[in-house]
């Protein structure tokens, strides 16, 4: 009998490693409590699909991911995906931030390795618990080669979706993730079902290489509502951020205050991306506002925060908008 795919476990934190005080807690709980080991330990299952060993990266609640924090799980992820006695990685992750780490990795870990990003809904220690069973279907996708090649991927409630299309949508459900275009396919019973696959350039494709990346720049996020004022814009040029992301109303609109604000920092060097705080969607380039003239960039189908990852992620690569507008619609 051939040996099993060996898969590692890198936990960070969250909710997957959560313990409250009462089964009913299944929303009062403290998170990042339980040591990977344990995790690991507490599910013997994970043995019919793979070897599995773990290590504790970090034990955070991922609201409090950092930009630090991303560099250092990456070039784990890197390292371990160069090792020949490796088949696949999976991360646990708290939910809130799972989809930046996701695309964050998506975007430059050079592998074809499967690489599955998991977090739960509900900690261990409540009634319908929901994390050993994405542990399981992460490990069992991680583990099988027909996963390989698909970027980064995240095993949730049954579905496996792209870790650069899926987004947690709702904060109380089990079926917190959703993606626009769909999941890629099904997890069922360590056997996976698939029905499309990424088109966007990830992973082996990437022109991004953790290994090549040693710090990230400054890039935030301004939101748009009704009545803005431009505060929060003109403190942020002040800062010397590199990028700044609108997350606009609508298709990606900018109150007429905005713009001679928007404008100012564009001209003082910072990059202008223009996204939406719809959830669904996409912005087009030169409606609403014209993107040409004001050598602003347009975020395509990314959330204001994903593209706060692409955008750092370009900037350690190219500086003028032309650049950064291809990056975005390639990635
Ligand atoms: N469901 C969760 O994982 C949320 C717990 C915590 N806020 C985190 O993101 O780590």
């Amino acid at each position: 009998q051939a040996a099993k795919p060996h898969v590692v476990v890198l936990a960070t934190g969250g909710t997957i490693a959560g313990a409250g005080a009462s089964a009913a807690n299944s929303a009062t709980y403290s998170a990042a409590k339980v040591p990977v080991d344990k995790l690991l330990a507490g599910l013997p299952e994970l043995g019919q699909v793979a070897r599995v060993s773990g290590e504790q990266v970090f034990q955070i609640a991922s609201e409090s991911f950092t930009n630090d924090h991303l560099l250092t799980l990456a070039r784990r992820v890197s390292a371990l995906s160069k090792q020949a006695d490796v088949n696949g990685i999976v991360v646990t992750h708290g939910t809130d931030t799972l989809e930046e780490t996701a695309y964050f990795l998506n975007l430059v870990v050079r592998t074809s390795k499967p690489i599955v990003v998991v977090g739960s809904m509900r900690p261990g220690t409540a009634l319908s618990a929901d994390g050993a069973l994405n542990l399981y279907d992460a490990v069992s996708v991680a583990a099988s080669q027909d996963a390989a090649g698909k970027g980064v991927l995240v095993t949730m409630n049954d579905e496996i979706q792209s870790g650069r299309d899926v987004s947690k949508s709702i904060n109380i459900k089990t079926e917190a993730f959703k993606s626009q275009w769909g999941p890629l396919g099904m997890v069922v019973e360590g056997r996976n079902y698939w029905f499309r696959a990424p088109v966007k350039r990830h992973t082996n494709a990437s022109e991004f290489n953790i290994d090549e990346i040693q710090s990230l720049p400054a890039v935030d996020i301004v939101y748009g509502y009704s009545n803005m004022n431009t505060t929060g814009i003109e403190a942020y040029g002040k800062a010397g951020v590199k990028a700044l992301i609108h997350a606009g109303t609508g298709n990606g609109s900018v109150a007429a205050q905005a713009v001679p604000a928007l404008r100012a920092v564009r001209a003082s060097g910072v990059q202008v991306i223009r996204a939406a705080r719809v959830p669904d969607g996409f912005v087009l380039r030169n409606a609403e506002q014209p993107d040409d003239q004001y050598d602003w960039v347009v975020s395509h189908d990314l959330r204001p925060q994903k593209a706060r990852i692409l955008a750092m992620v370009a900037l350690t690569k190219a500086q003028d908008a032309k650049s950064l507008q291809r990056i975005f619609w390639e990635y």
